[in-house]
């Protein structure tokens, strides 16, 4: 969809901005174009646009060396987004909205609709919002707009630079999420540049690592944290890549533990000959559908068949305690760690898509799970054919 050839752009100042650069995006793919301030992703960007001319090499959009094409033309069919949005204060946002509509010549009755249809998809009520100015909104809300903006002739392509970088951390990881929840409905072929690489893990797709200039690896955020193509590379994503790993790796049912099982009907004396069995201090409690209930500890057990009770000793449904923290399979590691915390619990349970409850994820076996996933994309292979060393003792 997008394609560049043996791209060079060297300002009339001498700057070499990009050298040498050549590579592809698929139609309806997502690439994120990272790197430091300087190494010549706006400057990528702007070339496909045509509001920066290559000294050397094509770009091909659609399978046109757009060279040939009229500026003009082109820009019309590339959606284009930029920091603090660049929307024009005199006009409101529904006006802001229909800019490209209008250019076009639609109806004004036509474009309006249109716009109220792109401001209802960015999340933004145009009978709220409509007739506003663009200093009547926060920066997420113009953010929106821009996005709205950009979508609204419909143009295959979108060229996003760092469009949310102007917004606090929180409303950035909304406007992320719901830009990948518009991507995966429209599907767009989306350039997006950003020097954060948290965003760019964030937003998968592809990434393409800059490095003065060039693109030093163009790969899955999983690969590129886990198997780094160059030092540079490495050393760009941090030290602590291990940990932004996390976002971008599934837990899969290999990485679960297998605590014994119960259900609430069972006697306690079973559920201890269970644990006593399999050596466990606690077990999991399933209910009469098969669903996670919650825990039972062995010294609950202990202390209840120790105490006054009847001939029959009771069941589990009056001791055990419920477990509120759960996820599904599939869910990011991070996830994973962040319901620990967030729950304070040593374990915590994993369910199938079904709501079965399929295993537990501990401290220890997230870590395992990590240290696998990054193994076997070191060595390209699935994580579950990764056997870990331990260190002795351990
Ligand atoms: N109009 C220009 N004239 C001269 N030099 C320029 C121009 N625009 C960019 N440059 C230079 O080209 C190089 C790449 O700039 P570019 O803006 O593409 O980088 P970037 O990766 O997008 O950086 P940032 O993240 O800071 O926006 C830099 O050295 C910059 O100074």
């Amino acid at each position: 969809m997008i394609r560049f050839e043996n791209v060079t752009k060297r300002y009339p100042n001498g700057a070499l901005a990009v050298e040498g650069l050549s590579f592809e995006v698929s139609e309806g793919e997502l690439v994120t174009l990272v790197g430091p301030s300087g190494c010549g992703k706006t400057t990528t960007l702007k070339m496909v646009n045509r509001l920066v001319e290559p000294t050397s090499g094509s770009i091909f959009v659609d399978g046109r060396d757009i060279s040939t094409v009229e500026p003009v033309d082109l820009r019309l069919r590339i959606g284009y987004v930029i920091q603090q949005a660049g929307l024009f204060p005199h006009r409101t946002v529904l006006d802001n909205t229909a800019t490209v509509p209008h250019l076009l010549g639609w109806p004004k009755a036509k474009r309006r609709e249109r716009a109220r249809e792109l401001l209802d998809l960015v999340g933004l009520d145009p009978s709220v919002f409509g007739g506003r100015y663009p200093d009547q909104l926060s920066g997420g809300q113009r953010q929106r707009v821009g996005v709205a903006r950009a979508l609204a002739a419909d143009p295959p392509v979108l060229l996003m630079d760092e469009p949310f970088g102007a917004v606090d951390p929180v409303v950035r990881e909304r406007l992320q999420t719901e830009f990948l929840r518009l991507h995966s409905t429209l599907g767009k072929t989306v350039l997006f540049v950003t020097h954060d690489i948290e965003e760019a893990v964030r937003l998968g797709g592809r990434m393409a690592v800059f490095g003065e200039g060039r693109v030093e690896q163009l790969d899955s955020p999983a690969q590129i944290l886990g198997a780094p193509a160059t030092p540079y590379v490495a050393d760009f994503v941090g030290a602590d890549r291990g940990l932004k790993r996390l976002s971008v790796t599934p837990v899969e049912r290999g990485d679960l533990e297998q605590p014994p099982v119960v259900h609430l009907d069972d006697r306690v004396d079973k559920a201890a000959a269970r644990m006593r069995g399999e050596g466990a201090r606690w077990a999991v409690v399933l209910d009469d559908a098969e669903e996670l209930h919650g825990w039972i500890s062995a010294q609950t057990v202990a202390e209840v068949l120790e105490g006054d009770t009847p001939p029959e000793p009771p069941t589990v449904r009056g001791h055990a305690r419920r477990m509120e923290a759960w996820l599904r399979l599939g869910s990011p590691l991070k996830h994973a760690f962040s319901t620990m915390l967030q729950h304070d619990a040593g374990w915590i349970a994993v369910l199938d898509d079904a709501d079965r409850f399929t295993g537990v994820l501990t401290p220890a076996s997230l870590h395992e799970a990590l240290r696998r996933s990054i193994d076997a994309d070191g060595r390209q292979v699935p994580r579950d054919a990764v056997a870990l060393e331990s260190v002795t003792g351990a």
